[in-house]
Parts: structure tokens; sequence; C-alpha cells
């Protein structure tokens, strides 16, 4: 069997990204941030994409990006919006556990203050709330495991998923 990876999922500002890298360090793992691989296809930030298209662009090609992966013994740090796209989610869940990294709104707010510009894969009437809403659902739905961090520090975070990891 191919090494397992663990898939971190989560709203903008959940953190995905900074605890994905301190994760691997941690657990001697490879660490790949879906962001970037979309952002090297694509030879575009995530911005540019909605700005030259529109937000179901970006999703499509997230879920391009996801499945075209293949990545054991990783920690991958997914978008925020990559629960939109069930095949790539699954094929994901190939690869081992997905985490739900949950964050309240009240937290994320006060972590995320350029939501206009942050190139949310939202539609233009959706708030950060809806947004939020909409997700909350589909990120408890692909969860393997969830941790709650508010109140957590990054070091809380990661000690409180390795206990949930074990004890799968
Ligand atoms: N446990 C935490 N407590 C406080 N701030 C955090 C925590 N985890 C991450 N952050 C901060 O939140 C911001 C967003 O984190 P990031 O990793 O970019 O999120 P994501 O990749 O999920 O969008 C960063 O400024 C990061 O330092
Ligand atoms: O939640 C979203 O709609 C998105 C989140 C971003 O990643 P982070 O969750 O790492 O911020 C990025 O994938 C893209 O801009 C869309
Ligand atoms: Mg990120």
């Amino acid at each position: 069997m191919k090494p397992q990876s663990i898939i971190l999922i989560g709203m903008p500002g959940a953190g995905k990204s900074t605890i994905g890298v301190v994760l691997a360090k941690e657990l001697a793992k490879d660490f790949i941030d879906t962001d970037v691989l979309i952002q090297v296809r694509e030879k575009q930030t995530l911005q540019e994409i909605m700005d030259a298209s529109d937000y179901l662009n970006l999703r499509r090609i997230e879920e391009e990006v996801l499945l075209e992966t293949d990545l054991p013994n990783h920690v991958i740090a997914t978008g925020g919006s990559a629960v939109y796209g069930d095949a790539g989610m699954q094929h994901l869940k190939t690869y081992g556990p997905v985490v739900f990294l949950s964050v309240s709104l009240n937290e994320l707010r006060r972590r995320i203050h350029n939501y206009e510009s942050r190139g949310i894969a939202r539609r233009p009437d959706q708030s950060f709330d809806d947004v939020f809403a909409e997700r909350n659902r589909l990120y408890r739905e692909y969860a393997d495991i969830v941790v709650e961090c508010d109140g957590l520090n990054q070091a809380e975070v990661i000690e409180s998923l390795r206990a949930q990891l074990a004890a799968l």
C-alpha cells in the first residue's frame, strides 16, 4: 500500500496552507498546496483566473487539477472551494483521511480582511456569511476528522489533529 496522505479542507483563512506545511515537516511527509498547482498550470494567479473568467471556471479548473494529481505521502492543503467538485474530492479521498479545519465565522473575520480580493470562488451576490453557511455542510460531509480550531494556536491545532489521526 502507498504511504497515506492527509488532506486539509476548510474555509479560506482556516489555516490549511500554514498548518499544512508544519504538519508535513512533523510527519516527514511532502507538502503540496493545490492552489499553487492551479496557478503554475494556468500561469495566472487565482484572482487573475477569476477576473478573466468567473468563479465557475475557477472551480472547474480546480477539479481538473485535483483529478490530475498523484500525491501519496503528502500533506495536501486544498483551496477552500475544492469541496464543490465531488469527483475531485473522491479522488483526494483515495490518498488518505480528509481533515476539516473548522473555524467560526467570527474568527475567520478576524483573520481575513481581503474578502473582495482574495479570489474566493463565490457567486458575486454571495456574502462571506452565505459562503460559510453553504460550505459548512460540504466540509462536514467529506471530513473523516473535524478539528475545532477556535481558541487553539497552530501548534494546538496540529496536536488535536494528530491525536485524532492516531485514533482513526
Ligand atoms: N490556529 C490559528 N490561530 C490563529 N491564526 C491562524 C491559525 N492558523 C492559521 N492562522 C492564520 O490565518 C491566516 C490564514 O491562514 P492560511 O493558512 O492562509 O489559510 P487557508 O490556507 O486555509 O486559507 C494566516 O494569517 C495564518 O497565520
Ligand atoms: O475558498 C475559495 O473559494 C478559494 C480559496 C483559495 O484558497 P484558500 O482556501 O487556501 O484561501 C483559493 O483556492 C481560491 O482563491 C478559491
Ligand atoms: Mg491556502
